[in-house]
């Protein structure tokens, strides 16, 4: 890691050197923050003033408002997030024969200064690439790195790494300080929160950051590799390099549970981001919340392909012919349709290759086409009654027969009379209700829930779909149940065959889209001739398109960001999909979220010896190479920051039974108690307690202080997690993201999966391990959490796999 202790020769010429250091580096920090400050103010004025007054339309009054409102606030968000640790680093290059190096200072946003030279380069920009890849091995054209730790404003401590003493210039050659930045950070106190690692991003992960935007990324790596904390910065930084695309069509990022979204939410904007649509997997289908359990047996027939087959199969079976023919009673009326003309009907619909929905409108015109042909055919023959039987008496002058075969070559409806005759046919309830039966207008709920309560039409069309009928049983529930995470997918297939019959919405969309097109044009020019002051446009955020702002400001109300409209919307392409805890997504889940991209530009973050879920993956090939077949690049992170060496080397042993082909992460940290073993009976509150007083003892900040922060959870079996909670009153239960601002919590395995805590205690790893056929993976999840202590309760024999705790 190339991280460097400084050589304490004098401590106190080094103590008087290190002063006179951080006096200099204040003064530049100082400078930073008061630009900032400069810029916030300049921004918060825009905000109040509005733009300033001219003539135009009320529109152009409005539009005008709303680019400089919309500029201002998005200024202002960007300059709020990075407050914290503002500039974290400098990079020294070399001196050269012409003279001395340049020096560059690193922080979370760019800033210029009143002439325009840049003050802070953002970490994103190139010219902050070294500080993240120099190593002793290979410095490039670096001499020095430095890490600056502030406490608010103040720069408390340096870290530095010197490449090439002689390339430094005289003047910087003493004071070289620090503990390593690195460890520093790790061993902070939980705060229930993640935060960015912008200071301290290793090599491995910076090729991941910076790793190109098109293609699928799989990042493979251990617990605690920095997979989520790497993805996370990766999206900051694919936003930064490719504003145009990624702001327009916008990115998403998919995590496992409303926890684990909230336990990262605080990353990017810290990093300057605030426009990033995040979503759990059940979150997918808009509208829809999707939590309920599922069943694993059912989680494994529903998280398989061959349910879009069988969803496609169901569509279809919802396209019915009446063997015998439409029959419907109207007007005193039997009209009638054949079973031929029906199937005509059908295959004509079906032959648009439309959805569900809106091939109906056709069949629907079809089929009340011929009813109200076969009408004016039966009315036509009562008409015609009293002259057959004239005919039939011989009655008929030659005139009128002459007549009558006139009438019989022309068609019985005009084009007029046919329009009519179909509208008053279609307000005509028996009739629709007819029609409705042979091809009704569906809703995916409605779709889907009948046909989970339908164990008829479940056994049939799972057999077409090649399920087997003990498969298809388990889909059979009853009406109304509530949806599961294993649903989304399903209703977002049924969604995409069902459709929506919008042709009213569509022609009056039709009408305001030319008007829109003028506002967009306008918007364009006041974007292009507003003054935007002297910030850097330096973060994706800061840009906006015309059609954009055209489009968030043409209805009253809150303006939409492109993440809140991307979220709403079930057809949205987004630019880039990041998706974490990729291992524990279904076949039938990774058909959805690729429909959400279809540029197939992916970064999938996961780690396949931890897959939990019964319908996850097994291997990244088995989920990706339907749909980029060998086009996938996976990029492994081999450093575990979280786990200290000795919790690890537990967690190793379970790892080699449940993956053997896995290699576990090496721990950078080798600090912390070792892990122990605890046979019940044993007091948990006072177990609870006593760890809690130890994580809050603190660990030295390296700055002075010791951390109030500290958290603790408690991973339990499910047999016991009731009797658990019973003994800890005080403890917040199960994985709510109000669970996080709790010193305790109690989880189950996949409930702490992607989190960690200071102080893990593991309740019955038997009972983890026998619970499901994932266990050991579930008790590998659970080791893997703590960053400073474990402790393992077990009643009777602890499981041979842990025989290597004290
Ligand atoms: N470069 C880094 N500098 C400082 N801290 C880091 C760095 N990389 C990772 N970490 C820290 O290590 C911990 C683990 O990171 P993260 O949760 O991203 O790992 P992960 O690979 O997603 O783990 P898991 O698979 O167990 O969920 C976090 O606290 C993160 O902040």
């Amino acid at each position: 890691m190339g991280l460097r202790q400084a050589d304490a020769v004098n401590p106190q010429r080094e103590e008087k050197a290190r002063q006179v250091v951080i006096r200099t580096e204040q003064e530049y920090v100082s400078r930073v923050y008061a630009r900032l400050d400069i810029e916030r103010e300049e921004a918060e004025r825009a905000l109040r003033q509005g733009p300033a007054a001219g003539g135009g339309s009320a529109f152009q009054a409005r539009l005008e408002s709303a680019v400089a409102t919309d500029e201002a606030a998005r200024r202002l968000a960007r300059l709020g997030g990075v407050e914290h640790g503002l500039c974290f680093g400098r990079i020294d290059h070399r001196a050269g024969a012409d003279g001395p190096g340049d020096t560059f200072y690193i922080g979370r946003v760019g800033l210029r200064d009143e002439h325009r030279e840049p003050l802070l380069i953002d970490w994103r920009a190139a010219a902050a690439r070294p500080f993240y890849t120099a190593t002793h091995g290979a410095p490039g054209t670096l001499a020095r790195r430095r890490h600056l730790h502030l406490r608010h404003r103040e720069v408390v401590r340096l870290d530095d790494e010197v490449f090439d003493l002689d390339g430094l210039a005289e003047s910087e050659r003493g004071g070289i300080v620090g503990e390593a930045a690195l460890l520093a950070t790790l061993r902070r106190g939980r705060t229930g929160r993640m935060s960015d690692v912008v200071a301290t991003i290793q090599e491995e992960q910076d090729q991941v950051i910076r790793s190109g935007l098109q293609g699928v990324l799989v990042v493979q790596g251990g617990p605690g590799t920095g997979k989520t904390v790497a993805a996370l910065h990766r999206a900051a930084y694919l936003l930064y390099t490719h504003r145009d695309v990624l702001e327009r069509r916008g990115v998403l990022i998919v995590g496992p549970n409303a926890t684990f979204l909230r336990y990262i939410e605080q990353v990017l904007p810290g990093l300057g981001e605030t426009d990033v649509a995040m979503a759990t997997l059940g979150e997918l289908y808009p509208g829809l919340k999707a939590t309920a359990r599922e069943d694993p047996a059912v989680a494994i027939v529903k998280g398989d392909l061959r349910m879009a087959d069988l969803v496609r199969e169901a569509v279809h079976d919802r396209q019915r012919i009446p063997p015998d023919g439409l029959h419907v009673q109207t007007d005193g009326l039997t009209l009638v349709v054949d079973a031929q003309s029906c199937e005509r009907a059908r295959d004509r619909a079906r032959g648009l290759h439309l959805p569900h929905n809106v091939q109906r409108r056709r069949f629907v015109h079809d089929l009340l086409e011929a009813l109200a042909v076969n009408r004016a055919e039966q009315y036509d023959r009562i008409m015609d009654e009293p002259l057959d039987d004239l005919a039939r008496n011989g009655g008929l002058p030659d005139w009128l027969q002459e007549l009558i075969d006139e009438a019989e070559d022309e068609p019985l409806l005009d084009e007029t009379d046919l329009r009519l005759a179909k509208e008053t046919l279609w307000r005509d309830p028996a009739v629709q209700a007819a029609i409705n039966a042979l091809w009704p207008e569906l809703t995916p709920e409605q779709f889907l829930s009948d046909l989970y309560a339908d164990p008829e039409s479940l056994a049939r069309l799972g057999t077409r779909a090649g399920l087997t009928s003990a498969e298809s049983a388990l889909l059979n529930r009853t009406s109304g149940a509530a949806w599961t995470i294993s649903d989304v997918p399903l209703l977002d297939e049924a969604a995409e065959l069902l459709g929506k019959d919008d042709s009213a919405e569509k022609a009056r969309e039709r009408a305001a889209a030319a008007e829109r097109a003028r506002e967009a044009r306008y918007a364009q020019e006041v974007i292009e001739s507003t003054d935007t002051g002297n910030v850097e446009r330096l973060t994706a955020s800061d840009l906006i398109s015309g059609t954009d702002l055209a489009e968030r400001h043409h209805d009253d109300g809150p303006p939409l960001t492109t993440a809140q409209r991307a979220l709403a919307d079930r057809e949205w392409a987004y630019g880039h999909v990041i998706v974490d805890e990729a291992q524990e997504l279904s076949e039938m889940a990774w058909h959805t979220v690729m429909k959400r991209v279809p540029t197939r530009s992916l970064t999938v973050v996961g780690d396949i010896a931890q897959t939990g879920s019964a319908a996850g993956a097994a291997s990244w090939g088995q989920m990706l190479d339907r749909y980029v077949p060998g086009r996938w690049r996976e990029q492994r992170l081999l450093v575990n920051y979280r786990t200290p060496a000795a919790i690890m080397r537990v967690a190793a042993r379970v790892l080699a039974a449940v993956a053997p082909g896995q290699t576990p992460p090496e721990s950078v940290r080798d600090d912390g108690p070792p892990p122990t073993a605890i046979a019940m009976p044993v007091s948990l509150a006072s177990l609870v307690q006593s760890e809690l007083s130890s994580i809050a003892a603190g660990t030295p900040d390296g700055i002075g202080g010791a951390f109030k922060e500290g958290r603790l959870a408690v991973i339990t079996s499910a047999a016991l997690h009731v009797a658990v909670l019973d003994a800890l009153p005080h403890a917040a239960a199960g994985a709510t993201p109000e669970a996080l601002d709790s010193p305790a919590v109690v989880l189950t395995a996949e409930e702490a999966k992607g989190l960690e805590f200071d102080s893990v205690i593991i309740v019955d790893p038997a009972g983890i391990l026998s619970e499901s056929p994932k266990g050991g993976q579930d008790l590998y999840v659970a080791l893997t959490r703590a960053t400073r202590r474990l402790t393992v309760v077990h009643d009777g024999e602890l499981p041979p796999l842990l025989a290597d705790l004290h």
